[in-house]
């Protein structure tokens, strides 16, 4: 039998009344309805590309036909009236991010990619840093745009910041009186292993070092504390648990002590404080909106805005403990074939120590990954043996989840 046809009823492969009733207990379970996702596939990679709602598609096309199309540039200056507020976007999008990393909706700016938020967060960092703290402390195996922007930023400070990178693990130890700031991704992309951003805040904190954290594969996933950590800055994704879609924009928060010293790298004329009185020179808007450089992307801002409706009535506990159970469960469905299918599990067991996704080394991790994939089972391999699975507590069930364990053990065994 070929694993296509080993495969070819995954979707409506059978589950046992134990899974079963693990869904008709679940809080979330009518979220799914909200998404369009495709016939015959099972999706596991929201942490690369979230799911589209259907609240997202309709808003696009209203904004698309109407806002666009028909009221043209009036949807711009006559916009508020008509509830057509463009200009406002950013900062109701902002305000909506701002609850799920618990933050404040004034310490919120959305736009750009999150490379380019990643910039403006490292230069206001460096700027707010006392001038005799010359090292950027970053995670080695950070994720590859994190680790190019930082040395971006380097060369073009002329080499006043040292990159110094250390494994993640050891960011603790090297917190030393040099340091002005540490960049670090909260969930690794690869392993999903979690970082606790409350106790690493706490510790950078009390060595004088200022946090920029990568919230990338965590907004969306479970609730985030920014505030109560006293985190100083952090960036993330919209088109990853947050639902916004390929290119969605990003966010950037900066924790409101910052606000008025930290200097504002790309001050365009959208995070003035009145744009559109065209003065001469750059007067910062209040909060974080200083952060907006350029014209909010408004088809993109649009769709995350809907986007993110699906989280207004969810409790992010709950969201969190579904994501555990979930991701708990795929491991334990796995964890009595791993041994006889080369399968090592490189997420972290300890819940305190995991994000959203479930990776496991495999030597033919990309072979696999195309055949999983070509049979609907859609995951992610990252270099350089990784299988990755995101699991998204806000559309996936524990069927899916069921389903997608016994596929993988599926595709192993016919290959062994
Ligand atoms: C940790 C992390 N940071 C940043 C990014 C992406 O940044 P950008 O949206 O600018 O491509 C990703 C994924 O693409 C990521 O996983
Ligand atoms: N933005 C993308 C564009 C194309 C393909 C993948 C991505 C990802 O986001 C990858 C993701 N950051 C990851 O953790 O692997």
């Amino acid at each position: 039998m070929t694993t296509q046809t080993a495969l070819a009823d995954l979707q409506t492969l059978p589950v046992p009344p134990e899974v079963l009733a693990l869904d008709a207990r679940d809080p979330l379970a009518h979220k799914r309805g909200d998404f369009l996702l495709p016939e015959g596939v099972i999706y596991l990679d929201g942490n690369s590309l979230g799911a589209l709602s259907r609240r997202v598609a309709a808003r696009v096309r209203g904004v698309t036909e109407q806002e666009w199309g028909e009221a043209l540039i009036g949807s711009w200056t006559l916009g508020a009236a008509q509830g057509r507020d463009w200009m406002a976007l950013p900062d109701r999008v902002a305000a909506k991010i701002a609850r799920l990393i618990g933050a404040q909706p004034d310490e919120v700016a959305v736009g750009d990619s999150t490379s380019v938020n990643t910039f403006k967060a490292l230069a206001a960092a460096l700027g707010v840093a006392p001038p005799e703290r010359r090292v950027l402390l970053t995670d080695a195996d950070n994720f590859p745009t994190d680790l190019y922007v930082a040395q971006g930023l380097s060369a073009l400070l002329d080499g006043r910041f040292e990159l110094r990178r250390v494994p993640a693990g050891e960011v603790g130890a090297h917190l030393g009186a040099d340091v002005a700031a540490v960049l670090l991704t909260q969930v690794d992309y690869r392993t999903g292993r979690c970082l606790d951003l409350a106790a690493i805040s706490a510790q950078a904190r009390a060595a004088g070092v200022l946090t920029v954290w990568d919230l990338a594969h965590s907004a969306g996933a479970f609730p985030v504390e920014l505030n109560a950590a006293g985190a100083d800055f952090a960036v993330g994704c919209g088109y990853k648990y947050l639902n916004g879609g390929p290119g969605a924009p990003a966010f950037l928060y900066v924790a409101r002590r910052h606000h008025d010293r930290a200097p504002v790298a790309l001050s365009g004329w959208m995070g003035h404080a009145d744009p559109f009185e065209m003065a001469r020179d750059y007067v910062p808007a209040p909060g974080a909106r200083r952060f907006v450089t350029g014209t909010p992307m408004v088809l993109s801002l649009s769709a995350l805005d809907a986007a993110l409706d699906a989280f207004a009535d969810v409790d992010l506990q709950v969201l969190r403990a579904k994501s555990l159970a979930l991701t708990d469960a795929f491991i334990g469905w796995l964890d009595p074939a791993c041994a006889r299918l080369s399968l090592e599990l490189v997420t972290p067991r300890g819940h305190h120590e995991r994000g959203s996704q479930v990776s496991y080394r495999h030597p033919q991790a990309r072979e696999v990954m195309a055949e999983l994939i070509a049979a609907g089972l859609v995951g992610d391999f990252r270099t350089p043996d990784i299988l990755r699975f995101g699991l998204t507590p806000l559309y996936h069930s524990f069927a899916d989840v069921y389903r997608a364990a016994r596929g993988v053990q599926t595709i192993l065994e016919a290959r062994a």
